[in-house]
């Protein structure tokens, strides 16, 4: 019970409906033990021969009613509480995106897609159920139970439902036991379903690759293997759960034996009239009832309770990068002056320096441009500006001030950034390009970014235009046109600070040189970072930094750094030789 802590707020602002849940169901479980009694009066009549018509009439009335009376409080009941539960999975779900959005970059790097998806899906399936039919069970069981034992015995005597329920107390041990096992081995269910869902997710979020390398059998081995596992485990959980309602069958049939051995004696000595015995018989079989639901009720709480402690487990994570609490928040805009102070940084699972010792100064309006060997550590610097991540040692500043000091969202909001991996969303091509804005923005302006970043005429081209829907991560797009979408996503923004990692790399030097003369309008006032692997795209950036391994190993404007003779003039060069072979 624990674990569901966490829901307190919900069930705080839904109790009426839980307890007029509540109290409907104890209405029918009050109706159902009218219904022996019933039963009890009109076999004694009938053995006595005094049943007349009306009496019949009056007694077939009574039967109606409490039938109705039952079948209107189950449905009032199922609405006010099965339909709680579904609200519950509701704000369960909702609270729990809202808080993986939360979560810092690196949450994601180190958990898996798969299991995520687990968590959304199964866990709060298993919550909604332990919480709405787990609730219904419990509060029917725990009545039913003691109401029908007291009428037991007020309708026949204490020896009789004392022997009757002899089996009972193993039946409670058997299925608390089995309980047990049940739960173990259902925690497997879960964990293999994960790994299921996850090699599913990552073969088609790579099938291109997969079909490339030809590795598809490869790979159907691979997800049969996960698959089998999964099987497997539940095969097991059918074996012990489906043992456990035999079980109470059994154990309840020896009850009913005992009652037709004994309480038939006790008719025939006539200490108690057959009335009483088919009353007797009833309750009886009202009780089989709470007896099956001990097993399930304690099967679907653990289940839900295991679940809500693995939600937990995502909630009580906390963001490793958050606003600080003395930061600047009325500042929402800003200018654009950027500064490295002697930064420093490794990643949170890596022992290496990602980048050492850095300093670079990017006056507000001018462009720094970055080049380096992969791995160097472009697209670190870019993450520690963004703040995916926080500095070890060192400072950067924006417009002179301590990155800490300013609020995630104003740092995130004025900087237009195009990722190296320009992952687009299963949208129209219109609203990926708007994605930055809540509400519907003039459509000149998403074509006029789209010109800017020179994707326009391709777009046009598509079947419906801007409103062409793109597949998964836009499959339908070639990787230059994805850039350029990705590009003009950043540009509507119309950025204090726009950022470009590696953002041309997919399109020919002729497109790339028509983007830069676009964009060279568009830059002049903000302060542009540009990271390229290609010397052309970068060489007219006011300053150059060159890194190496993490560190600054020249630094300079283009002439300056061909005139230095070093790493710089040698991925120049070569890449001159490469376009002279290119055009022979
Ligand atoms: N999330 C991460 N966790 C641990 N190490 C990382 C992580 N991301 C990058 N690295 C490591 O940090 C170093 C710098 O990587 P980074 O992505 O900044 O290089 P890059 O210069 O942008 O490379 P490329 O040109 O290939 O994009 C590399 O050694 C890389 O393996």
């Amino acid at each position: 019970m624990e674990h569901f802590k966490t829901l307190r707020e919900f069930f705080i602002e839904h109790k009426k409906r839980y307890i007029l849940g509540i109290i409907w169901l104890i209405i029918v479980d009050i109706l159902q033990l009218i219904f022996p009694q019933i039963l009890r009066r009109i076999t004694d009549l009938l053995e006595s021969n005094n049943l007349s018509l009306n009496g019949l009439l009056k007694y077939s009335l009574l039967i109606v009613l409490t039938g109705l009376g039952i079948a209107l409080g189950r449905y009032f009941w199922r609405i006010y509480i099965q339909t709680t539960a579904r609200k519950l999975e509701y704000y369960l779900r909702n609270r729990l995106f809202s808080h993986l959005q939360s979560l810092s970059t690196n949450y994601f790097n180190t958990h898996k897609t798969g299991d995520l998806m687990a968590h959304a899906t199964n866990d709060i399936n298993a919550v909604r159920m332990a919480l709405g039919i787990g609730v219904v069970m419990v509060t029917d069981s725990i009545f039913i139970t003691i109401s029908a034992l007291i009428m037991m015995v007020k309708t026949t005597n204490l020896t009789l439902s004392i022997i009757a329920l002899f089996p009972l107390p193993f039946l409670a041990y058997g299925v608390q036991k089995m309980g047990k096992t049940i739960h173990n081995r259902f925690k497997d269910v879960q964990e293999s379903f994960s790994d299921l869902s996850d090699r599913a997710q990552e073969n088609f979020a790579g099938i291109r690759v997969v079909k490339s390398f030809v590795q598809e059998n490869e790979e159907i081995k691979k997800f049969t293997e996960v698959n089998d596992r999964n099987f497997n485990k539940n095969m097991k959980l059918i074996k012990i759960s489906g043992m456990l309602r035999p079980l109470i069958q059994f154990i309840s049939a020896l009850s009913f034996l005992i009652v037709i051995w004994y309480g038939g004696l006790l008719v025939i000595q006539n200490e108690i009239s057959l009335g009483d015995f088919v009353a007797f018989n009833s309750y009886l079989s009202l009780l089989v009832w709470p007896m099956m639901a001990i097993g399930w009720v304690i099967n679907i709480l653990q289940r839900g309770a295991a679940s809500m402690s693995r939600i937990n487990d995502i909630l009580f994570e906390t963001p490793e990068v958050t606003d600080c609490k003395d930061c600047i928040i009325e500042k929402k805009d800003i200018n654009g002056s950027i500064e490295f102070k002697d930064v420093s940084f490794k990643y949170p699972n890596s022992d290496e320096y990602a980048l050492k010792n850095i300093n670079i100064q990017v006056p507000k309006g001018t462009t720094l441009g970055i080049v380096g060997r992969t791995g160097s550590g472009k697209t670190t610097l870019v993450n520690l500006l963004l703040r995916l991540y926080d500095i070890d040692k060192g400072q950067i500043l924006i417009d002179n001030l301590p990155l800490k000091k300013l609020p995630l969202k104003t740092i995130r909001e004025n900087v237009g950034y195009v990722a190296q991996d320009n992952f687009l969303f299963s949208n129209t091509v219109a609203e990926n390009i708007a994605f930055s804005f809540e509400n519907k923005i003039d459509e000149s302006k998403i074509y006029e970014s789209a010109k800017i970043a020179e994707v326009y005429d391709n777009i046009i081209e598509f079947p419906d235009g801007f409103n062409t829907s793109l597949g998964e991560r836009g499959v339908t797009m070639s990787g230059g046109q994805r850039q350029r979408t990705a590009l003009a996503r950043a540009i509507i923004k119309k950025p204090n600070i726009l950022i470009l990692d590696d953002s041309l790399s997919a399109v020919d030097t002729q497109t790339e040189e028509k983007i830069l003369k676009n964009l060279k309008d568009f830059i002049i006032d903000r302060t542009n970072i540009i990271i390229a692997h290609r010397i052309s795209t970068i060489k007219n950036a006011d300053h150059i930094v060159v890194l190496d391994k993490g560190k600054i190993v020249e630094s300079g404007t283009h002439n300056e750094l061909v005139k230095n003779n070093g790493l710089y003039n040698n991925i120049y060069q070569k890449q001159l030789l490469e376009e002279k072979i290119q055009s022979i």
